[in-house]
């Protein structure tokens, strides 16, 4: 299978996303986990750019041992004197010089006629070579240069000594068949073609960097330049992720391959997003949290079937240790029932039902439930405790300018409905009263306490509540993603056990699930 070379530029086009600034200590760290992952080349910086960035593309040159370390340099005698200094002590060092050549750079940018920029670049070449054995030359902009003229600059690198030259679709312009065209027309029109490697470097303006970087491996690209998470100035670059999983998973029609180590790929983009602060979005291909999660039902049964149903790509085989199988509101049994045996109950038919029904009311109030939300849900009630009452409505009025007000509507074992209003010191207090009008239990409260269960701000809360009558006391427990129902819900709770404790003054209260 051909090889593809890879060259990362997070270290440097990465660097260049606006807001992102890495110091040589965390381009160090960074490096070492390149050589981990396996690139081939590693763009450390732009030497010229600042004496910080020179100090810290030396650093980098010394430290790694396995890849080549390049520097990037116009075409300029003093940035390349930068990157002289700054790539001593590399053990495999290379120099990447670029200038600019389309029609818009050349006249707005430059100022240059097409002959003044061959000769500047060829001139830069030249002397870069007195330095370095490796070279590559970057016609920037290539993608929006006249192809015969693109030939006639790429057919000047390799006389004046490139040994790579890049194609940079600079400004993310292109579309997969006219990048791929670019590379095929170089390979077959320009002499000595065979005797250099050609590079593919893409911009993700129009989200097509990963299929522009695959469209130029299809025409004749020796190498793919790419940046970890895709991150790089303004949309960012090729994620090499992206090209090297899909090299992997579709080895059958591109027939090429990386020499990664794909395991590496899930720590390195963690360490790359810790360090430049770039998040991550959950649905970015490969590395995105989302990337091996499954939340609706039909999926996850497919996935509890054949994981292949779904997933394309092993998450282990970029270093990760499973999927996730996310419970939400498009979850289905087979999912919620593989959850349940996961945290260890054992369900019947009849009680997966009973809790699958209460989870998809959850599911609706709830983005995300939480394995903690599905405990406190099946540890909810006490089934032997019968229900001499239970909530049916609740309303609550509150200002912090007027007397707070409950209205409260309970059914009673025989199927009554009742309901009562009450005001009170506070919400709470104003549902209690409330409850306890409606009930004609006089109860004392001896304890409330609320926690929340998960995360988020639409976590369940949960409330504890110990009520006191006649020397005999219950506590009671409500759940609700309002932590007022889960008040009344608790203080019901506590009254239900304490009107059974009165039956049956001997009985302890038994936990059972559902
Ligand atoms: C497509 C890319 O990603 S290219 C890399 C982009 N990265 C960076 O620019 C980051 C580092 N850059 C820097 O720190 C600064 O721009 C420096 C140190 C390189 C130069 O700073 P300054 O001397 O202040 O120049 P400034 O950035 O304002 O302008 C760039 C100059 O370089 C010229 N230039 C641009 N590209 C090239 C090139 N490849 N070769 C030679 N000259 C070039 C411009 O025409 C302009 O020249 P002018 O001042 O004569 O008009
Ligand atoms: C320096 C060059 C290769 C570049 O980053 C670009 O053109 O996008
Ligand atoms: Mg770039």
């Amino acid at each position: 299978m051909r090889k593809i070379y890879i060259f990362d530029t997070t270290l440097r086009d990465g660097e260049q996303s606006p807001g992102v600034n890495l110091n040589t200590k965390e381009k160090v760290e960074i490096a070492y986990q390149l050589e981990k992952l396996g690139v081939d080349r590693i763009e450390a910086g732009f030497p010229a750019a600042s004496p910080g960035d020179l100090a810290a593309v030396n650093a980098v040159a010394r430290a790694v041992k396995n890849a080549s370390v390049i520097g990037l340099s116009r075409s300029r005698e003093q940035d390349i004197d930068a990157v002289v200094e700054a790539l001593k002590g590399a053990q495999d060092p290379c120099i990447h010089l670029f200038l600019a050549t389309s029609p818009i750079h050349r006249k707005h940018k430059l100022r240059m006629e097409k002959d003044q920029v061959l000769e500047a670049a060829e001139r830069a070449i030249r002397y870069a070579k007195q330095y370095f054995s490796k070279i590559e030359f970057s016609p920037e902009d290539a993608g929006r240069t006249e192809l015969d003229f693109l030939c006639q600059v790429t057919d000047m690198a390799i006389r004046a000594g490139a040994t790579v030259v890049n194609i940079p679709d600079t400004v993310g312009y292109m579309n997969p068949s006219e990048y791929g065209h670019i590379f095929k027309t170089l390979k077959e029109q320009v002499p000595g073609i065979e005797k250099i490697q050609l590079s593919a470097h893409c911009h993700d303006d129009l989200g097509m960097a990963t299929a522009n970087a695959l469209a130029a491996i299809l025409n004749g690209a020796d190498q793919i330049e790419g940046t970890i998470n895709g991150i790089g100035e303004r949309a960012g670059n090729t994620a090499l992720e992206e090209v090297a999983m899909a090299l992997a998973t579709r080895a059958d029609y591109f027939g090429a391959t990386t020499s990664l180590n794909l395991k590496e790929i899930a720590k390195t983009s963690r360490l790359v997003s810790k360090l430049t602060g770039m998040v991550v979005p959950g649905n970015k291909a490969i590395v995105g949290a989302n990337a091996f999660a499954h939340e609706s039902g039909i999926h996850q049964d497919g996935m509890l079937k054949e994981k292949t149903t779904y997933e394309i790509i092993s998450p282990e085989s970029i270093g990760l240790r499973d999927s996730k199988l996310v419970l939400g509101k498009h979850s289905g049994r087979a999912a919620f029932r593989e959850k349940l045996i996961d945290l260890g109950y054992e369900l019947d038919d009849e009680a997966v039902n009973t809790a699958f029904a209460k989870f998809k009311d959850l599911a609706d109030k709830k983005k995300n439930v939480m394995d903690e939300d599905i405990r406190a849900m099946l540890e909810e009630k006490l089934t032997d405790t019968p229900e001499v009452y239970s909530l049916e409505t609740i309303e609550v009025s509150y200002s912090n300018k007027s007397v707070p007000n409950a209205t409260i509507r309970v059914r009673t074992a025989e199927g009554e409905v009742k309901e009562q209003s009450a005001e009170g010191n506070g919400s709470v207090d104003a549902i209690y009263n409330a409850i306890d009008a409606l009930t004609a239990e006089t109860v004392e409260l001896e304890d409330y306490s609320i926690k929340s269960v998960s995360h988020g701000k639409d976590a369940l809360g949960e409330v504890h509540v110990v009520l006191k009558q006649d020397e005999v006391s219950a506590q009671g427990r409500g759940l609700s993603t309002d932590i007022l129902e889960a008040s009344a819900r608790a203080y019901i709770d506590a009254l239900n056990r304490l009107v059974e404790k009165r039956k049956s003054p001997g009985r302890r209260d038994k936990m059972s699930l559902i």
